[in-house]
């Protein structure tokens, strides 16, 4: 005899926003787990094994935790690291979107890095009833080392499961017209603080190993539409504006031009103001808040400029919400949704297919 799981009614829908991850605290211990399982990451980098381990575990992890700890701890929030602040703040934020919308949609967030780990949260939507997931990577530009990585992880889960519930991807939304609609809202609220666009404008992106664009990594490509993108929406003049990549790490050639490079040259320029905005991250986080509103205004300083004026990230704003809500809704769009059933639903719902012969 054949058991219906749901009676008849479509099944609910969860959503689950990712991003990188933070260590558990800014502390030594915490920041050597945090990065062991970060740049463990084939994704991430791409140096065979035998050799990445040895100056991973053999020098990395030695030096590296102290320093970033420091670095952590100079942006903690009360609450906890920045980027699971405004992470949650997000997730809840589109839960009363998408609630208000009619959708009854389950929302949650996980961290590819640490807690709460991806593996947690898809086992939570799916405890709550959610036969129906998007996986919604908050990186607005596709890359293989974070939104690929993310789908390693989520893909490792889905393994491990009997029952499958059906995907939904947003892997980059570099080129989405309500993002760059946000980032314009961003620098215009900025400018208005600010008093008007004197100084350049740079738009800084997270680098990467240059190699990775030539294996076909379209990473650098949607960095510099996003930047072009925006550039147009803000009908910024040519020369006024420009792409750079920050936060290197190691040996190999990365993309460019460094942050460090652009700021040093326009401080020598004795530029009295520059303007960065770093639109490749979803929320602020250590390398927005300390590598650039504090590192790289150091730099610019030091090379002889004036005020380094960082503009937030679109975290919890109004304009970034639309943004992340528009995404969600355009790509929930056909996928039937139903309020979640309760837990007293389900139990009876099994007690129905025992009392029905299935199997104990
Ligand atoms: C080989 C090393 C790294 C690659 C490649 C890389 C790519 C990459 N990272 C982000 C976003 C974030 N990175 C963050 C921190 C961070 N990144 C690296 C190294 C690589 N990233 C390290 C070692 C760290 C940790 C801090 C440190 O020790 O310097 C963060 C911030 C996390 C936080 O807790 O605030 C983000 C976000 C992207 C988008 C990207 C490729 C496109
Ligand atoms: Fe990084
Ligand atoms: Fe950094």
């Amino acid at each position: 005899m054949s058991v219906s799981h749901d009676h008849g009614r479509p099944p609910a829908v969860g959503l689950l926003l990712c991003n990188l991850g933070s260590p558990d605290a800014p502390e030594t211990g915490a920041v050597r787990r945090y990065l062991a399982e970060f740049l463990s990451d084939p994704r991430v980098v791409e140096i065979p094994r035998p050799v990445w381990w040895l100056i991973l575990h053999g020098i990395i992890l030695r030096t590296r935790p102290a320093k970033s700890a420091a670095k952590y701890a100079s942006v903690w929030m009360k609450e906890g690291a920045p980027l699971k602040v405004h992470t949650e703040a997000q997730a809840k934020l589109l839960q009363g979107w998408l609630g208000e919308r009619e959708h009854k949609v389950l929302v949650r967030w996980a961290m590819r890095y640490g807690n709460p780990s991806i593996a947690s949260q898809l086992d939570a939507l799916r405890a709550a009833g959610a036969q129906r997931i998007l996986v919604f990577n908050a990186y607005p530009q596709y890359c293989a080392a974070t939104s690929a990585s993310v789908m390693d992880k989520v893909n490792e889960w889905l393994q491990a499961q009997r029952w499958q519930p059906e995907l939904r991807v947003i892997n980059q939304y570099h080129d989405h017209p309500a993002y760059i609609e946000a980032l314009a809202t961003q620098v215009r609220a900025h400018w208005q603080r600010e008093g008007g666009p004197h100084a350049p404008l740079v738009m800084s992106f997270h680098g990467m190993p240059e190699r990775t664009l030539h294996l076909g990594d379209p990473y650098f490509c949607h960095c510099h539409k996003t930047a072009r993108l925006l550039a147009e929406a803000m009908q910024l003049p040519k020369g006024s504006w420009q792409v750079a990549f920050q936060s290197r790490f190691g040996r190999a050639k990365w993309l460019g031009p460094s942050t460090e490079h652009v700021l040093t040259e326009l401080g020598r320029a004795k530029h009295e103001a520059v303007d960065v905005i770093c639109p490749g991250f979803a929320a602020d986080c250590l390398e927005t808040l300390e590598e650039i509103a504090m590192e790289g205004a150091e730099t610019f300083k030091a090379a002889g400029g004036g005020q380094l004026r960082y503009i937030p990230c679109l975290n919890s704003s109004e304009a970034g919400m639309r943004a992340l809500g528009t995404l969600a809704e355009q790509h929930l769009q056909g996928w039937p949704t139903r309020e979640l059933p309760d837990a007293a639903a389900l139990a009876a719902q099994r007690e129905r297919a025992l009392a029905l012969g299935a199997p104990r």
